[in-house]
């Protein structure tokens, strides 16, 4: 089977790549000549574990092509995905116009049978204002030919995307009759040997879908935010309280961690684009609303802690920060809680010392030289009066104390996701303060 997938982002690659893996030709177009360029040299332009193998291991099979030109490939492909960014609007809502300039593009170049596929996160409607786009084009150039429009939202996650893909827990696809699930059907086939998780619904549900999932894991997260801040107040222990209702299989184990509050390029747009698309409808999210109203406060939660532990005379200090991405193994930092943190100490008149194993370029290229970058995590401690803790990469987890003691000059350590046992660190003499 030959497939299109437009749009080599984040999700375009990781999952052309992951097709191609599975026996499918796949050709990936980006309408960004650098990006093809480089993947054309095997360069890949993201962080994620386990990919750069894949791609080349698969572009020298001779099953994954790279082009900025999408005519040049259509007639030969039965599906084209369209994989592109749905960046928010001014006004939280999605904005379409890379969605839609795909869809007119297929609809001026196609000329034979295809399934356009969105693989982008889109709200409720957008495969009609596709398929509209798509016959426009058909019209104006007075052809008549068939196609159909589907909905196939994509759940990998940064930082285990490939594993995320090649093991789906499910893949949901909405289509509107028998002829795209069947096609549909074929090419996810090879994904579910270990039992079928194909989930068909129609086109309204599957978009719908993205959005509710990826809202109710926000959900959780500002939930469990919400009871740390107030376990802290009561004296009760947001880990042990996590432990204990996460065990409850009604509630599950996972997403309960609480912490200085979730980024990354979909939660936070989701969250604004669903609370937007009830807007557009007339009906008010009420929790959705708090649910970004708790997230806001706890990116700021960090420095609070800090504030109150100096009692308000930052001004002068050092602060080293471990942790920079959006969460661990990506360079990604959109969202970051990291950035809201950074801004405000240095408004504070604080110096800020930041250390991170992926995404020490990615944050010179947001602010430049206002922080200090160091090169590695105990360079950032030196003479600092207080560490953060901001994302939980793995090398953090077990640092020498000692050697903090030593280096660091004042001894105050504030973890922004709950990794360090307090009882170690009083014991080594350090000011310990968690989330909850
Ligand atoms: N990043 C994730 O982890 C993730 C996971 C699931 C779903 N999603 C959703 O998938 C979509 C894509 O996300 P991403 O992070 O991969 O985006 P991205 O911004 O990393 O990549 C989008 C790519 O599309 C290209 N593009 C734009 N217009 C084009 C056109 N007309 N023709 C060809 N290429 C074009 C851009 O050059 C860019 O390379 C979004 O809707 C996002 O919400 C993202
Ligand atoms: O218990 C938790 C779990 C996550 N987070 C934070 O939540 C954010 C998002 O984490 P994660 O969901 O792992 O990363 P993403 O790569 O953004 O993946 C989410 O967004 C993708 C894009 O839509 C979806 O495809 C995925 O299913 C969905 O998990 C990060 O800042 C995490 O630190 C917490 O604070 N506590």
């Amino acid at each position: 089977m030959k497939i299109v997938i437009v749009g080599t982002g984040y999700v375009g690659l990781v999952s052309g790549t992951c097709f191609s893996e599975m026996g499918v030709d796949v050709t990936c177009v980006d309408v960004d000549r650098k990006k093809i360029d480089k993947l054309r040299q095997g360069i890949i332009p993201i962080y994620e574990p386990g990919l750069e193998e894949l791609v080349s291991k698969n572009v020298n099979a001779g099953r994954l092509h790279f082009t900025t030109d999408l005519r040049e490939i259509l007639d030969e492909v039965e599906v084209v995905f369209s994989a592109v960014g749905t960046p928010p609007d001014e006004d939280g809502s999605a904005d379409l116009k890379y969605v839609l300039e795909v869809a007119r593009s297929v609809g001026q170049n196609m000329k034979k049978y295809l399934v356009i596929v969105t693989k982008s996160t889109v709200p409720v409607g957008t495969a009609l204002k596709v398929k509209n786009a798509i016959q426009e084009e058909l019209d104006r150039r007075g052809v008549n030919i068939e196609f159909d429009v589907a909905s196939n939202p994509e759940f990998l996650k940064e930082g285990a995307a490939v594993h995320d893909f090649m093991s789906p827990d499910r893949v949901v696809v909405g289509v509107a009759n028998e002829r795209a699930k069947e096609i549909m059907s074929r090419l996810y086939k090879p994904f579910m040997l270990s039992g079928d998780r194909m989930i068909f619904t129609d086109i309204p549900s599957a978009e719908m879908i993205k959005y509710a999932a990826n809202s109710m894991l926000a959900t959780r997260i500002s939930f469990m935010n919400d009871m740390a801040n107030l376990c802290e107040l009561v004296g009760a222990d947001i880990n042990m309280v996590r432990k204990g209702i996460g065990t409850d299989s009604r509630i599950g184990k996972k997403f309960l961690y609480a912490g200085c509050g979730y980024g990354g390029s979909c939660f936070p747009k989701d969250v604004k684009a669903l609370i937007k698309t009830a807007e557009q409808n007339g009906y008010e999210m009420q929790v959705l609303k708090a649910v970004e109203n708790v997230n806001e406060k706890q990116k700021s939660i960090l420095f609070d802690k800090f504030m109150k532990h100096f009692n308000g005379k930052v001004k002068g200090k050092t602060v080293a920060m471990w942790g920079l991405a959006f969460k661990p193994e990506t360079d990604d930092m959109r969202e970051a809680p990291a950035l809201v943190l950074i801004d405000l100490l240095l408004n504070a008149g604080v110096s800020v010392k930041v250390y991170d194993p992926i995404a020490m370029d990615e944050c010179h290229r947001r602010i430049g030289d206002k922080v200090i970058y160091c090169k590695d995590m105990y360079e950032a401690t030196v003479d600092a009066d207080t560490l953060m803790l901001v994302t939980e990469w793995k090398e953090f987890r077990v640092p020498s104390w000692s050697v903090l003691k030593k280096v660091m000059r004042g001894h105050v350590v504030v973890d922004g996701r709950n990794i360090y046992d307090g009882k170690e660190l009083k014991g080594n003499g350090f000011n310990y303060y968690k989330i909850g």
